[in-house]
């Protein structure tokens, strides 16, 4: 810890929180030594490895941290900051010491198999480790399925795949029985790979490792299709998911030109968060209308979806859809009786909405405005989910799997890794799992989407202007970060 910093640890949530100077504050993940102080330490053999040593400074600070917010003003305090990434000096395993296992939970994303790929390969390569477990199937692989070694030469080409190589799941978290297995296995760094979900399953992990004592690292790596993790940037698989839906965009953008007031409508992933179908608008140019979790919308009357079909269709003769999966949820729940049905993980199970949007088009088309409409609903959600990352995925990837390897060598767990502001960081498990990242609808991103659609949106802005304080500065929100 560096001059003038004083160390507080809150006992409700465990975390470390370092205040310096000039408002600096460090919000530090956890490390072995907190809990088990003597452990030897060891030189890094990376000072050794000739892709290494060439460079200038491969080691980095033990102080380094990466701000959370970089636009401030001359008297903002310095803020809050996570401890950056990075091979360090001294580590904390000898190679032959480690024992890894990696797993993959939830739902399937583009890049997950180069994440596998590169923690492997870096483990073994940057680290000369090779013990390395495969846990099968999620969670529940840990206590209810075999293992698979996992060797550079087993995951050399799997990032051309798409899926995870090892398989996953949803539910089935039982965390004595996962940890009994960690302990029982001799298994010493635990590299979970996950979303939302898994992340909090990570965490009570680390947390029951640390009440047994236990010389265990436990890394998290964001993974969501859905980009709805917070802090981070942007998670993996989701620059890959955008490019993918450009297609099924086009696709619904031929259609509807190719016939009298053809109508397209593509359905997007995200539960909760909007991001794929907004950033999926904003790169196509072709979408007349995106419709997300966040920002609610209504279909009958003055300033509805319904009245802006009609001026689109008129106007341009045709138009394209996009929706989201979570979006107009309350409008659903008048036409679905409310089933409460939720899957394994305890996550609500979403009627489709884009094929009731269709139908509640079609209706209201086909009924009272005698409009003839071709409307074509095209739904390519697991499609885009299925496939490889793409090369800057894949880049992204290969970062923050190396990222978690240093992370645990070092000894630090009960860490989940990520670029902030484009550096890359640990950040403790309840930063991310505290919240869920979403669309804020009154930034100028959300903005930007509706100049280029042209859509409504759907609220009076005088319910926004008249809630605020008159601005004389950029407010420094965490929402801004587009
Ligand atoms: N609060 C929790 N505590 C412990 N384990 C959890 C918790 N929430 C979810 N899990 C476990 O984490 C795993 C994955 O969770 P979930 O199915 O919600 O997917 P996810 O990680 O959120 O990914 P995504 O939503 O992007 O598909 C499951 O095995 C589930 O049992
Ligand atoms: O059908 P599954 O596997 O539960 O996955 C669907 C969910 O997974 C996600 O892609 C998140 O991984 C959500 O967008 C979607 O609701
Ligand atoms: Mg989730």
């Amino acid at each position: 810890m560096g001059k003038g910093m004083e160390c507080s640890e809150n006992s409700q949530t465990n975390m470390k929180v370092i205040h310096g100077e000039a408002g600096y504050v460090l919000e530090d993940v956890p490390h072995l030594t907190d809990f088990l102080p003597d452990l030897p330490t060891f030189q890094n053999p990376l000072q050794f490895n000739p892709a290494y040593s060439v460079v200038k400074q491969y080691f980095v600070n033990v102080d380094d941290s990466v701000a959370q917010k970089i636009v401030v003003h001359k008297d903002s305090p310095r803020g809050v900051h996570f401890r950056r990434t990075g091979p360090r000096q001294k580590i904390y395993f000898d190679s032959d010491e480690v024992h890894a296992c990696i797993v993959t939970c939830g739902g399937l994303c583009p890049g997950l198999n180069t994440v596998i790929r590169e923690i492997v390969c870096g483990l073994y390569h940057m680290y000369g480790v090779n013990k390395i477990l495969g846990i099968d199937g999620g969670y529940r692989g840990f206590y209810a399925k075999n293992t698979v070694p996992l060797t550079p030469k087993i995951v050399d080409d799997i990032h051309k795949r798409g899926g995870t190589i090892l398989g996953t799941s949803r539910g089935g978290h039982d965390t004595s029985k996962i940890v009994d297995s960690i302990q029982d296995r001799g298994i010493n760094q635990v590299y979970i790979i996950g979303g939302d979900g898994t992340q909090k399953g990570a965490a009570v992990i680390f947390e029951e490792i640390r009440r047994r004592g236990l010389k265990v690292a436990v890394a998290g790596i964001p993974k969501t299709i859905d980009n709805d993790i917070p802090v981070i940037d942007k998670s993996f698989g989701f620059d890959t998911a955008v490019e993918e839906a450009q297609r099924a965009i086009n696709a619904a953008h031929v259609e509807a030109g190719s016939f009298e007031n053809g109508l397209g409508v593509v359905k997007l992933m995200g539960r909760y968060s909007g991001f794929i179908a907004m950033y999926a608008t904003l790169a196509s140019r072709d979408v007349d209308c995106c419709l997300i979790p966040e920002s609610p919308f209504y279909l009958e009357g003055k300033g509805g979806l319904f009245e802006y079909i009609e001026k689109r269709l008129k106007e341009n003769g045709h138009m394209v859809i996009v929706i989201a999966e979570g979006a107009g949820l309350d409008l659903l729940s008048e036409s679905f009786q409310n089933t409460d049905l939720k899957d394994a993980s305890g996550n609500k199970l979403l009627p489709d909405v884009g094929l009731w949007l269709s139908q509640r088009i079609k209706d209201y088309f086909s009924g009272q405005q005698k409009m003839v409409i071709n409307l074509k609903h095209i739904d390519p959600t697991y499609m885009i989910r299925a496939i490889p990352g793409n090369a800057s995925d894949n880049v992204y990837s290969t970062l923050l799997s190396h990222s978690a390897v240093h992370g645990a060598m070092a000894g630090y767990t009960g860490f989940v890794v990520g670029p902030v502001n484009g550096r890359h960081a640990m950040i403790p498990f309840n930063r991310i799992t505290e919240k869920q990242n979403k669309v804020v609808i009154t930034d100028r991103m959300w903005a930007r989407v509706l100049a280029s659609t042209n859509q409504p949106s759907f609220l009076n802005p005088k319910d926004f202007i008249e809630k605020e304080e008159p601005q004389t500065q950029t407010q420094l929100e965490d929402g801004g970060k587009y």
